[in-house]
């Protein structure tokens, strides 16, 4: 294993799940969900990148990937380099075991109150997983820990929050008691899906400075998910890390935050900046740049760039044809989906679907 190795390789990842469907005949084929479909990703050490999309759009599916959660329907995704789904059925003699892999990649969840049972204390919630992955370790050093932990994210004093259920726990508090319990297994990365959307919105911005500290803090890498792009630019922005996009199961943009959300190339990124106000966009068009509102069906995705039927620069070519990932800057950082991001492509010569033009609306571009 190199040290250069990331942390979490994606590789071309499908995850298609089949529909119950098919009405009275067992014999019909039943309908595919393509829920995450060719998503290519690296994720290094100390490294964040937070993904937005639209509900339904498989952010969550691509997170429990990455975790190892969902095994991929097709593409492959790798911890330091270990193939995990080798790795959990044992096959070709892995490099790192599983229950390794499982420790180092954790999640918090939308709802931390689901995962905390109601019969048991803070400190006994949080003692059980460390008794677990450190049976070495004494019980007195492990509550040292643990209310070490607990002092740490805010609540004082910790004695008295150890000895709380989650009843007796906010909602903040709760995400917090998650957060720790990510924490104590040491991981290299972990999954915040929609970990802050919960919260009342004078709390989130508290938690996203409390993750973004302690991600500094333990060099943790972050996989942040989240449908709102004001808390997916934030988290991105104050880490200095990537911002991605999807659309229908697709990555279609990916980069560094300011370069996305200054300089958007996919015309899908440019809709959602359209529609998050608190980004400050004051002029521009005030009807959302699509040709269509409505999202399409992820059981039958649009054929060519799946955007296309929403596009407000669709052309025949991207009805019939799939865009490549594209590098828009020179450091290789920023890509995208889309054939403008190409000066020399067959896209400016091709003929502009009903309602699109070629022409860019350059109030949605620079501002
Ligand atoms: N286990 C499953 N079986 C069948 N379909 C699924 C399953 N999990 C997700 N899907 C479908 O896959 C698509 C992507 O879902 P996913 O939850 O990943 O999207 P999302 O962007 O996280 O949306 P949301 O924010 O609403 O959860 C949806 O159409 C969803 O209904």
């Amino acid at each position: 294993m190199s040290v250069d190795q990331p942390v979490l390789s994606l590789s071309d990842v499908d995850v298609h799940f089949e529909k119950d469907g098919g009405g009275l005949n067992p014999f019909a084929d039943r309908p595919t969900i393509r829920a995450v479909d060719g998503v290519s990703l690296d994720i290094g050490s100390n490294d964040v990148v937070a993904i937005v999309g639209e509900s339904g759009s498989g952010k969550t599916t691509l997170g429990k990937t990455a975790v190892g959660l969902q095994q991929p329907t097709g593409g492959s995704i790798s911890y330091r380099g270990q193939d995990i789904w080798a790795a959990k059925k044992w096959r070709s003699n892995p490099s790192i075991p599983y229950e390794e892999i499982r420790r180092s990649l954790q999640i918090i969840h939308q709802d931390p109150g689901a995962a905390l049972n109601p019969n048991r204390t803070v400190m006994s919630s949080l003692a059980a997983p460390l008794k677990r992955w450190q049976p070495d370790l004494g019980s007195e050093d492990r509550e040292a820990r643990i209310l070490h932990f607990i002092e740490r994210v805010g609540m004082s004093p910790p004695h008295d929050y150890a000895h709380r259920y989650p009843h007796q726990l906010s909602g903040g508090e709760k995400q917090r008691v998650a957060l720790i319990r990510a924490l104590l297994m040491n991981p290299d990365l972990i999954l915040a899906d929609e970990a802050v959307s919960a919260l009342d919105v004078s709390l989130r911005v508290e938690m996203m400075d409390l993750m973004l500290e302690l991600q500094s803090e333990f060099d943790t890498s972050f996989l942040f998910i989240s449908h709102d792009l004001s808390n997916a630019r934030y988290i991105a922005e104050h880490s200095g890390g990537r911002l991605g996009v999807m659309y229908l199961g697709e990555l279609v943009e990916l980069g560094p935050a300011d370069e996305v959300l200054q300089n958007p190339q996919h015309p899908y990124t440019k809709v959602l900046k359209w529609a998050t106000p608190e980004l400050g966009v004051d002029e521009g068009p005030t009807e959302p740049p699509v040709r269509e509102i409505d999202i399409p069906d992820p059981v039958n995705p649009p054929a060519g760039c799946r955007f296309h039927t929403r596009c407000p620069n669709a052309t025949e070519q991207c009805r019939t044809d799939t865009p490549p990932a594209a590098n828009v800057d020179t450091s290789g950082n920023h890509h995208v989906t889309c054939y403008r991001a190409t000066d020399d492509d067959a896209y400016w010569n091709s003929t502009p679907l009903d309602g699109a033009t070629l022409a860019s609306d350059e109030t949605t571009h620079d501002d």
